[in-house]
């Protein structure tokens, strides 16, 4: 290990906070996330097997069209581990080479576990000594959103992030996040009812507020699906003390437009990150149609003056 370098970590390099990286990189490119998810009918499309090769090159060609021209890529790490040894050592080459163009990743694990274990999956994605490691990572907050804080004290610690599951994209969902609970996942010092997902905005919302007050960003995102229409302003939560960015995955494939996040993201302040994978990839593996099929979807969505710094600063 380098001489000066944190020994969890191996961390020997300021790098700023992840949320003042993103906000940065969406002022310069647009909100765009384009999701690299190598799912079958994809990998046949761009002239691929669907095979650990097959996924590498696809996510090697994705980052190599997209470099320069969007903010952010998110890798669906679930279609590389389905690969095996090789499908993960294609997404470590994959955040490698997004890394050196200077694209910003979040690695979509939806990682979640006690305490202990989530050490471990915070040093895989967080930690500047691992292969894996991404710019954030999605996690899951249904062990307990204080079962996070390894990740959350490691991504502050190294300038990363992490978006956390609130209101997810997929119908299913809502029996879970929408119920009622007892601050049971959420921040401690305001207790009531209210939804699981704004319980788990709070708990995000109260992991930042130390470093906001300090003057900082906080390393603490949320997820929130595009999808479900038009049910108000963020889908009926209030993000207003999150100080963090905002993942929104659902665009395209899921049926979500531009004009649905008009109606539920257009108040307030960000970054708020649209998502879209399968529908902006349909558009490849010419680079020019990818990058142009982008262009076309950021345009759209800058019209949109979605909110642009952090959500409550
Ligand atoms: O609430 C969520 C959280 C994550 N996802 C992930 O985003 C992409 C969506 O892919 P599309 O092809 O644009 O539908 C996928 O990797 C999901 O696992 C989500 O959809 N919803």
């Amino acid at each position: 290990m380098t001489a000066g370098a944190s020994a969890a970590t191996g961390r020997n390099a300021a790098r700023a906070a992840f949320t003042d990286r993103l906000t940065a990189a969406v002022g310069a490119h647009g909100p765009l996330c384009v999701g690299i998810d190598p799912h079958p009918g994809l990998l046949a499309r761009w002239g691929h097997e669907d095979d650990a090769a097959g996924v590498e090159r696809f996510g090697r060609d994705a980052v190599a069209a997209l470099a320069g021209h969007v903010a952010v890529v998110k890798p669906q790490v679930a279609l590389f581990e389905v690969h095996g040894s090789g499908g993960v050592r294609a997404l470590e080459r994959v955040l490698a080479d997004a890394r050196d163009a200077g694209l910003l990743t979040i690695a979509d694990a939806k990682r979640g576990d006690i305490g202990s274990t989530m050490t471990a999956y915070a040093r895989a994605w967080l930690a500047d000594t691992s292969p894996l490691a991404a710019d954030a990572v999605t996690l899951s907050p249904y062990l307990g959103v204080g079962s996070l804080t390894p990740a959350l004290d490691l991504a502050a610690e190294t300038g990363r992030g992490v978006f956390v599951l609130a209101r997810t994209s997929n119908a299913e969902a809502a029996a879970v996040q929408s119920a009622q609970s007892w601050t049971a996942l959420s921040d401690p010092s305001s207790p009531g009812m209210r939804e699981v997902a704004q319980g788990v905005v709070d708990a995000c919302a109260a992991a930042n507020a130390a470093r906001v007050r300090a003057g900082g960003s906080g390393p603490a995102g949320v997820v929130v699906g595009a999808t479900g229409g038009t049910t108000g302003r963020a889908h009926g939560l209030d993000l207003t003390r999150l100080h963090g960015p905002v993942l929104v995955p659902g665009l395209g494939a899921q049926g979500a437009t531009p004009d649905d996040l008009a109606r539920t993201f257009a108040d307030g302040t960000g970054p708020v990150v649209p998502s879209s994978s399968r529908e902006i990839l349909s558009a490849g593996p010419d680079p020019e149609a990818l990058r142009d099929a982008c262009l076309a979807l950021n345009g759209a969505l800058r019209a949109l003056a979605l909110p642009a710094g952090p959500i409550g600063a």
